[in-house]
C-alpha cells in the first residue's frame, strides 16, 4: 500500500526525516510515535505530496483521491466562513467537484454522518461557533464521507476530552475493522497499545518498526526520546 524508499524529506535542504525505508501493508493500522519535532507531521505531509522528497521516494499503491488526511487541529482555521455541513460535505469534493452539485442523497448522507459523530442539529452552525472537540467530530465526519482506503491522522486526539476520544476511537476502530489502512501520529502510548497493531518509532531516522507488542518498549522509546534534539535547521546537510 505504502512504501518509503530511502526517503529523506526536510526544509531548506536540511533533513527532517532521514533515509527512511519502511513498508506499510494494505489494511494495516500503524501508529507513528516520536518526540516533538522529529518529523511525524512532515512524513504525513510527504505522503500527501505537500512537501517533496529531498531524496528517495514514496510509493503509494492507490490513487490520490483514495487518501484522506486529518491535519493537526492547530492548523485548522476555525474562522473560515463555512458551515459544519459545508465542511463535512467537502469530503465529497473529489467525487462531486463542486458543493453546488450536491443532490438530496448527498445531503442526507452528510446529515446522517453528522448524527453519527454526535453533531445532530449542528449542520447550519458556522465553524467559529463550534468547540475544538466539535470541530474534530466534524473533521471525522468528513473523513467518514470521503470513504478513503488510506486514512492519515495527525494527532487526532490532541486537546480532546475523554468522552470524545472514546467516541472518535470507535470510528478509527471501525475503519481498521473494515480493512482500511490507518496511519496515525499519536503521543498517548496507551492508545497506541490498545488500538494499533503496528508502530513506527521515529526520531528523524527510524528507530524501530514492527508489531506494537514487539517494538513499543522502553528501549526503543528511550532511544527515540533521549536523542539530543537540535532544531532541524542546525542538522547537517545530508551527505549520506
Ligand atoms: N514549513 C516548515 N518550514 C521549515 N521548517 C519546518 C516546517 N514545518 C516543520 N518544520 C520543522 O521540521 C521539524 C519537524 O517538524 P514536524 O512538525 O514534522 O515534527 P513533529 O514530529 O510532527 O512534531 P510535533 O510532535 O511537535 O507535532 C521541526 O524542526 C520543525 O520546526
Amino acid at each position: 500500500m505504502l512504501t518509503f524508499n530511502n526517503l529523506t524529506i526536510g526544509y531548506n535542504k536540511h533533513p527532517v526525516i532521514h533515509h527512511l525505508n519502511m513498508h506499510i501493508e494494505k489494511g494495516a493500522s500503524v501508529a507513528i510515535v516520536g518526540p516533538n519535532g522529529c518529523g511525524k507531521s512532515s512524513l504525513l505531509k510527504g505522503i500527501m505530496s505537500f512537501i517533496k522528497p529531498m531524496e528517495g521516494s514514496i510509493s503509494i499503491g492507490i490513487e490520490k483521491n483514495k487518501i484522506a488526511y486529518l491535519p493537526q487541529s492547530s492548523t485548522v482555521d476555525k474562522t473560515f466562513p463555512m458551515t459544519t455541513l459545508e465542511l463535512v460535505a467537502s469530503g465529497l469534493l473529489y467525487k462531486k467537484g463542486f458543493l453546488s452539485s450536491l443532490n438530496d442523497e448527498d445531503l442526507d448522507l452528510v446529515n446522517t454522518t453528522l448524527d453519527k459523530v454526535g453533531l445532530k442539529g449542528m449542520a447550519d452552525e458556522p465553524l467559529k461557533a463550534l468547540s475544538g472537540g466539535q470541530i474534530q467530530r466534524a473533521l471525522f465526519a468528513r473523513l467518514i464521507i470521503q470513504d478513503a482506503d488510506l486514512i492519515l491522522l495527525d494527532e487526532p486526539f490532541n486537546a480532546i476530552d475523554y468522552k470524545t476520544i472514546v467516541e472518535l476511537l470507535k470510528i478509527v476502530r471501525m475503519w481498521i475493522d473494515a480493512g482500511k489502512t490507518v496511519v496515525s501520529v499519536l503521543h498517548d502510548i496507551q492508545q497506541v497499545r490498545e488500538n494499533f497493531v503496528y508502530t513506527a518509532v521515529l526520531s528523524r531516522e527510524l528507530v524501530a518498526y514492527g508489531l506494537t507488542k514487539d517494538v513499543l518498549n522502553r528501549e526503543n522509546l528511550e532511544k527515540a526520546f533521549n536523542n539530543s534534539f537540535y532544531p532541524h535547521k542546525d542538522a547537517n546537510i545530508c551527505n549520506k
